[in-house]
């Protein structure tokens, strides 16, 4: 029998699938979430001059410990309208520009003033620049600040903003199809027949997909018919980046998917991989669209989606680092040895250590509820105690 994939060729190949998508520009308060494009770079320095970082008065230190007499007022916005000579002290405002001549700022908790004469009355400044925000002193023109690829998140954006930039360079968002198909599912809500079943698939995905860089439209559903599904495939390939179906992976009678693809003049890139729950996952295109066909088992489509889904969506984004974060924890309880595929056990982590859940039925709902961490457990990884590290994908 031919080798199972493992994740990580999967996942190279499903990457492989499609190119990221094209550059566009986006004002910044809609840029959360985004791909940079391009670079980063500072167009200007900033500060672009010397600042006060205080309420208080600007001196040269030399004159310490005074008095002064005070010879004017800047505040943020201002040019100031004098150098300070010896002696001389300008009133000043967080933000403003430092006058010239002078090189610390004393505040005005520090001192007292009676008409144009200050005197101090505290400590002072302890040292020349105290208080004083260098020119430059955040970012240089040409300094590169933020790497194509990076994620914008609101601090991102305050830099890419405060270099100048116009607005933000990303890339297109993805569009995503999501399709459920099975003859028992009926949409969130609606009264249930025999043998039927909520879709929860279709909504968990499109809210898996929220926060992503992606348009999603509304999740779909398709009755367990070849011929329907491949059309509704060929349609949807033509106005999305990238579709999703759920369900009819496998070997089944009524598991359409793969004929499908093929009937809407797609191809199947894989089948399969060594992985538990997911090993049904298939990775293909129709036209220029790319296709996730994911196990329909609510677990299995949860562990697929997150492994396979979301970095396909943020490569087209324009992401660098699409793949989700592996971080390491203490197990809380003991991890029993594992099976034939590399396992991804719902757990929930707390301060105590990661603990997988009881239940690892991937046809179940309510652990993906308590879960906020996949533990990753190699096949045939010996049993491990409590205190020993494990490795995790945060999901919540
Ligand atoms: N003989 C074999 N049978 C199965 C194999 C196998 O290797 N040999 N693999 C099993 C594994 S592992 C998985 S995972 C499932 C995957 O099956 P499908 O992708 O074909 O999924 P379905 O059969 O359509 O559904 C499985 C299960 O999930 C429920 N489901 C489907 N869609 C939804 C939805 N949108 N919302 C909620 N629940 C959904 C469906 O009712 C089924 O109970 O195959 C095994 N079988
Ligand atoms: O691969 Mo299935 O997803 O084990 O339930």
């Amino acid at each position: 029998m031919k080798r199972l994939l493992n994740v990580e060729e999967a996942q190279a190949r499903i990457l492989a699938l499609a190119a990221p998508l094209a550059p566009e520009n986006t004002p910044f308060v809609e840029a959360l979430d985004r791909y940079l494009s391009q670079d980063i770079t500072a167009l200007r320095d900033q500060p672009a001059a010397a600042l006060s970082a205080m309420d208080g008065y600007a001196i040269r230190f030399e004159d310490l410990p005074g008095p002064w007499s005070i010879t004017g007022e800047v505040a943020a916005g201002t040019m100031p309208t004098r150098t300070l000579s010896a002696g001389e002290a300008m009133r000043i405002f967080t933000g403003a520009m430092l006058p010239g001549g002078a090189d610390t700022v004393v505040v005005q908790e520090d001192v007292a003033a009676a008409g144009a004469a200050l005197v101090l009355t505290g400590d002072g400044p302890a040292a020349r620049g105290k208080h004083v925000r260098a020119r430059a002193g955040d970012f240089a023109a040409g300094a590169r600040l933020l790497a194509a690829g990076t994620r914008l998140t609101p601090g991102a954006i305050a830099a890419a903003i405060m270099a100048g930039a116009p607005a933000a360079p990303v890339r297109r968002r993805p569009r995503v199809a999501i399709l459920a198909t099975g003859d028992e599912l009926v949409p969130p809500g609606h009264p249930l027949g025999v043998g039927q079943i909520p879709d929860s698939n279709g909504a968990m995905l499109a809210a898996m997909l929220q926060d992503e860089a992606a348009e999603v439209s509304l999740p779909l559903h398709a009755r367990d018919d070849r011929a329907v599904i491949g059309d509704v495939l060929r349609e949807l390939s033509r106005h999305h980046d990238i579709i999703v179906t759920i369900g009819g992976a496998s070997v089944g009678d009524h598991d359409h998917i793969q004929d499908a693809i093929a009937d809407a003049g797609g191809s199947v890139d894989f089948w399969k991989v060594a992985m538990r729950p997911g090993k049904p996952l298939i990775a293909g295109t129709i036209g220029t669209a790319a296709l996730l066909g994911l196990p329909g088992n609510p677990a299995s489509a949860f562990v697929t989606a997150t492994l396979f889904l979301l970095p396909l969506v943020r490569h087209l984004a324009g992401a660098r680092a699409p793949l989700p974060l592996i971080r390491q924890a203490p197990l809380a309880a003991p991890l029993a040895a594992g099976g034939e595929r590399r396992d991804y056990l719902r757990a929930s982590l707390d301060a105590s250590g990661l603990t997988p859940l009881a239940s690892q039925d991937s046809g179940q709902t309510v652990p993906l509820a308590q879960a906020n961490a996949l533990v990753i457990r190699e096949a045939r990884a010996p049993a491990r105690a409590p205190g020993e590290r494990a490795d995790y994908i945060a999901i919540a």
